[in-house]
């Protein structure tokens, strides 16, 4: 179990990157950590890693306070978290493998134990006939792969992944995430992803944190988080196409259906609209299968105001989320969404 109690850091200037954070993440889970450009995802890295100690609070993995172990124990406590970076950080100059047995090396494992241990490692990612390339002849996935099981060869107990799958396109993104799932399932081990993708919490994540300006937002099992309409990362986790043509005076309905709704899908909500001689048409919607259930959100256009309300206390009566919104805040939204974007990119092309 990884338990963050109080973790704040302060850096010498006075910014504070993270404010009185609480966190706990048992055993074996696959937990998101998601926030805008600034809320301080780095620095949470740099603290549960020990590379750059809180400045206040403690971190502890299985019971091992990281800010109170010393000697052994602490190289024990950091080994027992590997890390796996956006751009892999491999050697150039050694073949998969060598990059692979590189933290086994260092550590001073016997080469015999290292030979089977890495042995074991390309299987377990699936590279074992790529094992004499060199990163410059595998594509970014066997890369990520490399670095994954690079990752894993001192056995941690977490796996630790910054922007794992961010330079990569979703096909090879979905194949990574898949490995990540299998190696939790297979090895036990406890995932932490932080990533500026939505898609990928939604894809892997059993729970997920929204970390912005250094507190803990929100936080919880995936399927809650996403039903909490009232938080910010429900919208996130389950965004809108850009509207066509919306005015800032118009009124819509935004509706969510989740595992609590009544009406199963669509077609059945403008049956009912319908059927109350109400005229509306759907803007925008999003419907994603979720842990195996179907979650949607809709922006709905009626023609008045007073329809609008119609219609959402309708919504209401059958198990479905529904509350108004005006065009102006749709598009304030949306603006926040793409400059956020535009930072991940720029941010990308710096490194
Ligand atoms: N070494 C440092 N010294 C002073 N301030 C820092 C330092 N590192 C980060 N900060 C500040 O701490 C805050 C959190 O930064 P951090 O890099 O952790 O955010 P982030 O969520 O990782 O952002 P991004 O997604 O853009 O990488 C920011 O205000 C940043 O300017």
């Amino acid at each position: 179990m990884i338990e963050l109690t109080d973790v704040s850091k302060v850096y010498p200037g006075g910014v504070t990157a993270l404010d009185s954070v609480n966190l706990t993440i048992p055993d074996g889970e696959i937990h998101g950590i998601v926030g805008r450009s600034g809320a301080g995802k780095s620095t949470l890295i740099r603290c549960l890693t020990g590379l750059d100690p809180a400045t206040s609070g403690s971190i502890s993995v299985d019971g091992v306070d990281l800010g109170q172990a010393r000697g052994g124990a602490l190289m024990k406590a950091r080994r027992s978290i590997g890390m796996v970076f956006q751009h892999h950080n491999l050697l150039d100059s050694r073949t998969a493998e060598k990059n692979i047995s590189h933290p086994l090396e260092i550590a001073g494992v016997p080469a015999k134990e290292r030979k089977r241990r890495v042995e074991e490692l390309l299987e377990l990612v699936g590279l074992t006939d790529r094992r004499r390339n060199h990163p410059s002849q595998l594509s970014g996935g066997q890369r990520q792969r490399v670095g994954i099981a690079r990752a894993l060869a001192a056995e941690p107990r977490v796996l630790l992944c910054d922007e794992p799958t961010s330079a990569l396109d979703s096909g090879t993104t979905r194949q990574i995430l898949e490995l990540i799932r299998r190696l939790r399932d297979r090895l036990g081990i406890t995932v932490i992803i932080i990533t500026h993708e939505m898609s990928v919490v939604r894809e892997i994540c059993d729970s997920v944190s929204l970390l912005s300006e250094g507190r803990i937002e929100r936080s919880g099992a995936l399927l809650d988080v996403i039903q909490d309409t009232g938080s910010p990362l429900s919208k996130e986790l389950i965004s809108l196409p850009p509207t066509a043509a919306l005015r800032p005076g118009d009124t819509l309905v935004e509706a969510l259906m989740a595992e609590s709704s009544q009406l199963a899908d669509v077609g059945q909500l403008f049956s009912l609209l319908s059927s109350h001689g109400l005229d509306a048409r759907v803007e925008a919607g999003t419907i994603e299968t979720i842990q195996g259930r179907q979650v949607g959100r809709l922006h709905i256009k009626p023609t008045t105001r007073a329809e609008a309300e119609q219609i959402a206390a309708m919504l209401r009566d059958h198990g479905i989320h529904a509350e108004l919104t005006t065009g102006a805040e749709v598009e304030a939204e949306r603006a926040a969404h793409e400059e956020d974007d535009a930072r991940a990119e720029q941010q990308e092309e710096n490194q």
